[in-house]
């Protein structure tokens, strides 16, 4: 790849026209690329929750059409104004709105700002990179939390939801890896072996977690990591121990919080918001760092599936149904 504006790259685009919002493969010139400083020829990207919203054409996550989805991409650069990467750079890039304001990772380049990108660690592989995605490094956010607000193994048990999902595996096994109890709360009673393998101590189904019928629930959890939102981590809120901590990371069965003040006044329990997209890059470089250090490589790969970029439109449907177990890389270049 040379940078030359004759050149073609494989996309999967979302268009919208008065049939409506769809996806197409499409073979794209380089004139086609947002602005960025930095061009980028793309490895591999990963299937995230958000993608599958996206490549479904759910509302809420593309802000324009037509759009590269894919939230996430790791890859080689190929060239970068700003001087700041040199050609052949292994590099990492996760939210900063690829995938949802400007094109992301689901095509073979990508054109980025350089300030972005985070340098893959040694020893890892971009596929590595991509097992981990947006969701790992999510997963890895969450933990730091806790652990910055005083969640240590000897607090008690730590609650996962969502936890056979992307977040909630990584989750699962970081935290099991890091010494805590791990209980995983899962919609799948059938993933519960595969939960256990990653280091969850206890698997819970959906319908177990503490009802929320009154502000403050039996005191049971140290710390959670939380994906449900929704009556889930009011729930989680509602049951955290005493000067616990309870880091909210996603929306998957609703964003609502029909919670009240009295965990928080009575108990000192703190809710912790998680935010990949815009995480400062200070703190993306040590939880990349971390991940590296600490995931365990054994449970990482057993989480994860490879596809090509031609399943992503049957995968999103998966994602959105529950159906996706673990981690999603999507092969783009290779
Ligand atoms: C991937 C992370 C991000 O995108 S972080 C980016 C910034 N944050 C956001 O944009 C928030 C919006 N994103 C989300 O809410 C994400 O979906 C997520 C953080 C909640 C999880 O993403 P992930 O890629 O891990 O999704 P999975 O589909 O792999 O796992 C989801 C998990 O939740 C269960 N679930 C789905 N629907 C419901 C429901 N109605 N009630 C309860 N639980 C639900 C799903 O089945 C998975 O867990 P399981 O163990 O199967 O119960």
């Amino acid at each position: 790849m040379t940078g030359e504006t004759n050149e073609f790259f494989r996309a999967l685009r979302m268009v919208k026209d008065e049939a409506g919002i769809r996806a197409e493969f499409q073979d794209l010139p380089l004139s086609a690329l947002p602005e960025g400083d930095t061009l980028v020829q793309v490895q591999y990207s990963s299937l995230n929750y958000k993608d599958g919203l996206a490549v479904s054409g759910k509302p809420g996550v593309l802000r324009g059409y037509p759009m590269t989805p894919g939230i996430d991409l790791v890859g080689k650069v190929i060239s970068c104004e700003s001087g700041q990467w040199q050609p052949g750079d292994a590099v990492i890039l996760t939210g900063w709105g690829i995938g949802e304001r400007t094109d992301g990772g689901y095509a073979g380049l990508a054109r980025v700002r350089s300030e972005w990108l985070v340098p893959l660690p040694p020893p890892s592989t971009p596929q590595w990179a991509m097992s981990v995605g947006t969701a790992g490094f999510t997963a890895m956010l969450a933990v730091l939390a806790l652990e910055d607000h005083c969640v240590t193994p000897d607090r008690g048990e730590v609650l996962v939801t969502g936890a056979a999902g992307g977040v909630g595996s990584v989750a699962v096994a970081l935290l099991a890896a890091a010494g805590f109890t791990v209980t995983a709360s899962t919609g799948r009673p059938a993933e519960a072996d595969y939960l256990r393998s990653l280091g969850a101590a206890n698997v819970i189904g959906r319908e177990d977690l503490p009802a929320l019928k009154r502000p403050l629930e039996k005191e049971r959890w140290g710390g959670v990591i939380d994906s449900v939102g929704g009556a889930t981590l009011a729930g989680a809120i509602a049951s955290t121990r005493t000067h616990g901590a309870v880091a909210a990371c996603g929306l998957a069965g609703g964003s609502d919080l029909p919670t009240s003040v009295f965990p928080f006044i009575l108990r000192g329990v703190m809710l912790i918001g998680i935010d990949s997209v815009t995480c400062p890059m200070h703190r993306r470089q040590a939880a990349w760092e971390r991940l590296a250090r600490d995931l365990p490589a054994e449970q990482l790969q057993a989480m994860t599936q490879i596809h090509p970029l031609e399943d992503v439109p049957a995968l999103a449907q998966q994602i959105l149904a529950g159906q996706v177990r673990g981690r999603v890389v999507i092969e783009v270049g290779g």
